[in-house]
């Protein structure tokens, strides 16, 4: 019996993505379908990186061609192409960097930085080229976290090369100054010296860059927030921060100026008991789920207070990279995942496709 087209792509649709519960042929992510007598061959397209998901994913569609009667051979190509999504209206992009994250917190100490550096090494290990900028003046944590000590190197005296760890780069505050002169900056001079090292580091084609933003919302993170082209933001709260409300004040100044929040990651939400690894919600269960939903915006995830999230992000090498597969790295794939989903679906950048209008005197 001939394999017809249509029996082919009612068979894969039945193939589901398993984080948009979409299947692929009605969001067109599956193309080129070639049927040559029994053998059949197509291509899938994901707008995110998910390295670890594509043998499963591989599995199922091969699954479901090969239940159409009289395919033989079923060949897949899947790939991932991430592209730039809108920004803020009137801010220009950066030319070799597609996606800018904001990761912020309304107040210091809640985890912003291990949850930056974590999401980050979680999106490069799902395939993704990625970028952290440190602009934490107030405690630039991410060369220690990210195992870098060594400042970076300029070829023209006025740009710089990203240091690299982790196949992630990375530029920080802290590579340049001292901790005690960038404390003392104030408004201006500190936003402009965070825009100098976002704009002068000479970025390697990155799909993502992860911005660890200084911890509240005072002047300095609404600069940074209008100035700085971002396709969204991911909120970091602990369960004491929603009591708070520090978070919400956040929330309103990312909306303010027309940065879409991502979703919300609760950090030390639960204690787990290092001897028998008990789990206990001490702040109570389900606030930044509660925050999320009274908001309409996604509940990315929870990460429990653990001694070793902090031991692996304090020496250098944090809970994605010294424990892959473990419980923790597990979540931090997760919310990657879905902050890179989240991403995919919203506007693409559409700025590149118009020219730039000079107006000229002498024509
Ligand atoms: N889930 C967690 N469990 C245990 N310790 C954690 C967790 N998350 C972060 N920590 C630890 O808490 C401390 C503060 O974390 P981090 O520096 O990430 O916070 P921050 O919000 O970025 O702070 P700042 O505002 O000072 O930059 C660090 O020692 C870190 O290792």
């Amino acid at each position: 019996m001939a394999v017809t087209e249509q029996s082919l792509l009612a068979a894969l649709s039945r193939v589901q993505d398993p984080h948009t519960g979409k299947d692929f042929v009605s969001t067109r992510a599956l193309r080129d379908l070639r049927i040559d007598g029994s053998d059949v061959a197509f291509d899938v397209e994901l707008g995110y990186p998910a390295k670890s998901l594509l043998p499963e994913l591989r599995r199922s569609l091969v699954a479901a061609a090969k239940g159409v009667a009289g395919v033989g051979n079923v060949s897949v190509d899947i790939r991932t192409r991430i592209i730039a999504h809108a920004v803020q209206r009137g801010v220009p992009l950066l030319p070799q960097v597609k996606n800018i994250v904001a990761v912020a917190s309304g107040k210091g100490g809640v985890g912003k930085s291990t949850t930056a550096a974590n999401l980050a090494l979680a999106l490069a290990a799902e395939g993704a080229s990625v970028g952290v900028l440190d602009a934490d003046i107030y405690g630039p944590s991410q060369p220690m976290m990210l195992g870098i000590n060594r400042r970076p190197e300029s070829a023209d005296g006025k740009t710089m090369e990203p240091l690299e760890n982790y196949g992630v780069q990375v530029m920080s505050i802290g590579f340049l100054v001292d901790q005690d002169e960038a404390m003392i900056w104030r408004g201006p001079m500190a936003t402009q010296a965070l825009e100098q090292l976002l704009r002068q580091t000479r970025w390697r084609d990155l799909d993502y860059l992860i911005v660890d933003m200084p911890p509240g919302t005072g002047d300095i993170q609404l600069t940074l927030s209008q100035r700085v082209p971002m396709t969204g933001a991911v909120i970091v709260t602990t369960p004491q921060d929603i009591a708070l409300l520090d978070a919400k004040k956040g929330i309103r100044m990312f909306q303010k100026v027309g940065v879409p929040i991502l979703g919300i990651v609760e950090n030390m939400a639960a204690h787990v008991c290092g001897r028998c690894g008990h789990v206990e919600p001490i702040f109570g269960a389900d606030g930044g789920k509660k925050m999320a939903a009274d908001y309409g915006m996604d509940y990315l995830g929870a990460l429990p207070l653990s001694m070793d999230i902090r031991l692996q992000a304090d020496s250098g090498r944090p809970t994605v990279v010294a424990d892959p597969d473990g419980e923790a790295a597990q979540i931090y794939k997760k919310v990657a995942r879905s902050v890179a989903l989240k991403i995919a679906e919203q506007a693409k950048d559409f700025s590149s496709r118009f020219p730039t209008i000079s107006v000229s005197k002498d024509s």
